[in-house]
């Protein structure tokens, strides 16, 4: 049975991320763009990247720092891949020598934009104007159901327990994302929202596989 992928974005405590770790999930994303109520700084993250286990992915969130920024970041939280929210290049991704994901807003110009990340593992967000991410909004996934068949998606933006189920099922993404919708205030995670994520995922991957 294929498995959807889970992400959880955002976490600023241990505990979420102990909670996060024991659910399962595939991935866990510290958030360090400017102006996030999300982001957690140096000293921070290198703590917290201490209790995500070697098979629990650690993914460092930027948008549109600057190089030595994102490569201080490399050097003190060892993240295993990045993933860039702002307007970075396919070249501006690629010079840390890491895996990466790249968030694609579901505005105009997503779809030529897919093009010119052939090695990213595409994230997909809605596109809110004046705001970059976890913005807790929704798109309507039957426009990445055809990236889907071609290439790993992930899908992200404004899911929560009672729709991903739904999201899996129209858009079949390799895996699903998610903040907001397992917060009880921005960078609090609840640990009741994320095991209803969870479930809510595997649910979905019973009766669609
Ligand atoms: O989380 C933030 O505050 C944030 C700030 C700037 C860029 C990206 C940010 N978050 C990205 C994510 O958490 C997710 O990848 C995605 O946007 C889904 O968020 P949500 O709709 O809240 O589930």
């Amino acid at each position: 049975m294929q498995r959807t992928r889970i992400k959880f974005c955002g976490l600023t405590r241990p505990a979420d991320i102990e909670a996060a770790v024991r659910l399962g999930v595939d991935a866990i994303g510290l958030v360090f763009a400017p102006g996030s109520p999300r982001r957690v700084d140096l000293a921070t993250a290198a703590a917290l990247r201490q209790r995500i286990p070697g098979l629990c992915h650690c993914v460092a969130l930027v948008m549109d720092q600057p190089y030595d920024t994102v490569q201080a970041i490399v050097q003190t939280v060892r993240p295993d891949m990045l993933q860039f929210h702002g307007s970075e290049s396919a070249a501006d991704c690629a010079r840390f020598g890491l895996p990466y994901i790249k968030a694609l807003g579901l505005g105009g110009e997503a779809e030529t934009a897919v093009q010119a990340f052939p090695n990213a593992l595409i994230l997909t967000d809605s596109h809110a104007p004046g705001q970059a991410g976890g913005t807790g909004q929704t798109f309507d996934w039957n426009r990445v159901a055809d990236w889907t068949r071609q290439r790993p998606v992930m899908l992200a933006g404004g899911l929560h327990a009672d729709n991903v189920e739904s999201a899996i099922a129209t858009a079949r993404p390799y895996a699903v994302d998610v903040s907001s919708g397992v917060e009880s205030a921005p960078g609090i995670k609840s640990i009741d929202r994320m095991q209803a994520f969870v479930r809510a995922v595997q649910r979905a991957d019973q009766s669609n596989h």
